[in-house]
């Protein structure tokens, strides 16, 4: 009985494989056929060379039988490398797709620790190392043993005291290059870890390039890919010194062993033990030998390869996903608020990030969140998104426990507007959808880019809805912030979560946000982070928080007489423009 894989890659490797076993057999098949030509083709040799000289031989069969065996040897050979070639990339495929589709499920805090740039390495590179696994382990080595056994057997039936000279010689090589195939499995691990290194450090280069030129930071950012590129190079370096090692030892086992014969098998053909012919033809096999036992040793050194890029790969398809995202909202009383958040602590990274807090959002109306930097804010959508589980507290979402509801049944009642990088690099109109399943007309598309005053930015693109962001249209960071409001308001969310939703806002923008997220917050419930004024003055009521904790919840006028730390935001952001925004 087959033992299962421990590791999910390896796993999905081989589930992969079996699904297309119709192919691969036929791949074998071929290999093996191939293989035959090669054991037969000497024998034929063999044959033509007893011949020549007899009067009355004809040689022409054994000839026509010779180049008809090479001919579909070489053919047999090119279809099995195609067959195998191609199951074997189909494999990549669906271990690539796993990868994809599993790594976008992880944990948030998941993906920031294994890193994206990691996680992509993962799919490229590493998924690709895989086909050492897919070609040599399936196909490869299995083929290449059967030719050994059968050269072998055909040589002990020509010859097994010069077979034995020949198998001696070729264990004492083999023992020496298993020790630079080691070497040669350590180097690949190393190597595959510094591209990965390589991987995530370019992509932290690359998303802040305009800063790093700003700062003419080029050389110092590039300091630690240098590290990596370094760190490549070596390994490759060291696995190539293994490799380099492989062909002249198994070369020097062949020599070796040819002198080894030529001397035993003088004697034996002194002797009469064997004729010339069957002495070409045990000289012609270990000619050939030489090829299967390269590629054995070579496919071993492939196969360590491969298994260490599993173990890279594991590291994404083995990680913990989020649950289920499948099944229906648990039973909600009517009334309840539409969160609430009792005694909510979140230690991250050994700090108390979010310490006893409790607040409760009404089902509709804007609630402010106000505090300065660091003090839990974007922590606090979070932990309601799901992104962050709290260490103790309880937290509700329409009046069932957070953790009782189907994960994607609860972010379907929140719309979430974040900061920063919200647009994918694909259609205005794809982006805009991203939290529907339907596809909505045109027009319900460019009356939600209205309300945030983008229609005619939008309009006017050559390609309007199906414009690809980042491909030629480029928009600005408060266009994208608009963007992804409109694409909350597509949302039938009961709750809108936004984080800083005027950062990047002009003032006449700013107003009209303003006036939506008041006309929002007759229908909807809506939580706003923000430091300006004028986003505060459209909430009912606003939540202080300072270094984790909510100090207050109330609305301005009695924050303002009765709490220090909002008098302190507010004294931040300026009273007198909070309150001209409020009049
Ligand atoms: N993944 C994390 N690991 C460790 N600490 C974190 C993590 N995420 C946030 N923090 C810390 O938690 C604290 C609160 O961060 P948070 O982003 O919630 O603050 P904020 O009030 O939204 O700040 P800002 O107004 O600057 O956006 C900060 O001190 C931050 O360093």
């Amino acid at each position: 009985m087959s033992r299962r894989p421990e590791s999910p890659t390896l796993r999905l490797l081989s589930r992969s494989v079996r699904s297309r076993r119709g192919r691969l057999s036929a791949a074998i098949m071929l290999a093996l056929l191939s293989a035959a030509s090669g054991v037969v083709a000497p024998l034929l040799i063999a044959r033509i060379l007893s011949g020549i000289g007899g009067r009355h031989t004809d040689l022409t069969a054994p000839i026509v039988q010779l180049v008809v065996c090479v001919l579909a040897g070489a053919f047999a050979g090119g279809w099995s490398s195609y067959l195998l070639s191609s199951a074997g990339e189909r494999a990549i495929e669906d271990v690539r797709t796993a990868v994809v589709r599993h790594a976008v499920r992880l944990r948030v805090p998941v993906i920031r620790r294994i890193g994206v740039g990691e996680i992509v390495s993962r799919m490229g590179p590493d998924a690709a190392q895989l086909r050492a696994i897919t070609d040599t382990g399936v196909t490869v080595l299995p083929v290449s043993a059967v030719m050994v056994a059968a050269y072998i057997t055909v040589m002990g039936l020509l010859d097994w005291v010069m077979l034995a000279v020949t198998v001696g010689t070729f264990a004492v090589a083999s023992i020496a290059i298993r020790a630079f195939l080691v070497g040669m499995r350590k180097a690949a691990q190393s190597q595959q870890a510094a591209l990965g290194r390589l991987a995530q450090s370019a992509q932290s280069v690359f998303t802040m390039i305009s800063t790093v030129k700003a700062y003419r930071a080029e050389d110092r950012a590039v300091e630690p890919l240098r590290e990596a590129t370094g760190a490549a190079a070596t390994s490759a370096i060291r696995a190539a010194r293994a490799q380099a090692a492989i062909s002249p030892l198994m070369g020097l086992g062949q020599q070796i062993a040819i002198i080894g014969v030529l001397a035993v098998g003088g004697i034996r053909l002194s002797s009469g033990a064997i004729d010339i012919a069957g002495f070409v033809a045990f000289l012609m096999y270990l000619f050939q030998l030489v090829n299967p036992l390269m590629t054995l040793a070579q496919g071993a050194g492939r196969i360590q390869v491969g298994r260490a890029a599993a173990t890279r790969v594991d590291e994404v398809l083995g990680a913990e996903a989020e649950p289920s995202d499948a099944g229906p909202a648990p039973a909600l009383p009517p009334q309840a608020p539409a969160l609430r958040l009792r005694e909510v602590d979140v230690t991250l990274a050994d700090k108390l990030v979010l310490d006893n807090v409790s607040l409760e959002v009404p089902r509709t109306g804007v609630l402010a969140v106000v505090g300065p930097s660091g003090a839990g804010k974007s922590t606090l959508l979070n932990v309601v998104e799901r992104f962050t589980e709290p260490s103790s507290g309880h937290v509700e979402l329409l009046g069932a426990p957070l953790d009782a509801w189907p994960i994607g049944e609860a972010r379907r009642r929140m719309a979430l507007v974040e900061q920063d990088r919200t647009m994918l690099n694909t259609s205005i109109r794809r982006n805009l959808t991203l939290g529907r399943q339907d596809d909505p007309t045109d027009e319900r598309l460019l009356d939600a880019l209205r309300a945030v005053g983008l229609e005619e930015t939008v309009r006017a693109l050559p390609d309007g809805l199906d414009a690809v962001l980042g491909e030629g249209v480029q928009m600005s960071g408060g266009e994208e912030q608009r963007l992804a409001i409109a694409r909350a308001l597509l949302t039938d969310a009961e709750i809108l979560l936004l984080d800083e939703p005027s950062a990047h806002l002009d003032g006449v923008n700013e107003m009209r946000l303003v006036d939506l997220l008041a006309r929002l917050g007759r229908e909807r419930a809506v939580v706003v982070v923000t430091h300006r004024p004028s986003t505060i003055a459209a909430a009912r009521s606003v939540a202080v928080m300072e270094a984790g904790r909510v100090v207050a919840v109330d609305d301005h006028e009695t924050l303002l007489a009765t709490c220090p730390a909002y008098r302190a935001v507010a004294h931040d952001q300026g009273e007198a423009v909070m309150a001209a925004a409020l009049s």
